[in-house]
């Protein structure tokens, strides 16, 4: 029946589709893996000079970037704006972390 092969082809398609999403969210994975394992290295060094763990003004030229790439991109910009602060809360928090435990392994 026509209705049961325009199922089974809309489902051939979805796997397609699936299957590039996958691959998206590999590579996303590994992506940010690679960012943090660069920005646990920032965290060592800025615990190391006594350098605080946030740069608001680093942050609001990384902001203004990543929206007009976002534009560019055809993304939300304010979505783009949400993920990069949600992904820089964590390594701020990452950064207070080492340097928690840099102080104290001073202090021991
Ligand atoms: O560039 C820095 O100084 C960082 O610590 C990295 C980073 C980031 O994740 O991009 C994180 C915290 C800062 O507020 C700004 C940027």
């Amino acid at each position: 029946m026509n209705e049961e092969r325009d199922m089974a082809d809309a489902r051939t398609i979805l796997a397609g589709y699936r299957a590039s999403i996958d691959n998206i969210d590999a590579a996303l994975i590994h992506m940010l893996a690679e960012r943090f394992r660069c920005t646990k290295a920032v965290g060592v060094l800025k615990a190391e000079h006594g350098l605080p763990p946030a740069d608001p003004a680093r942050e609001q030229e990384q902001i203004t970037r990543l929206r007009q790439l976002a534009k560019d991109a055809h993304l939300d910009p304010d979505f783009a704006e949400k993920f990069l602060n949600f992904v820089v809360r964590e390594v701020i928090r990452h950064h207070e972390q080492i340097a928690a435990s840099n102080g104290a392994s001073k202090a021991g």
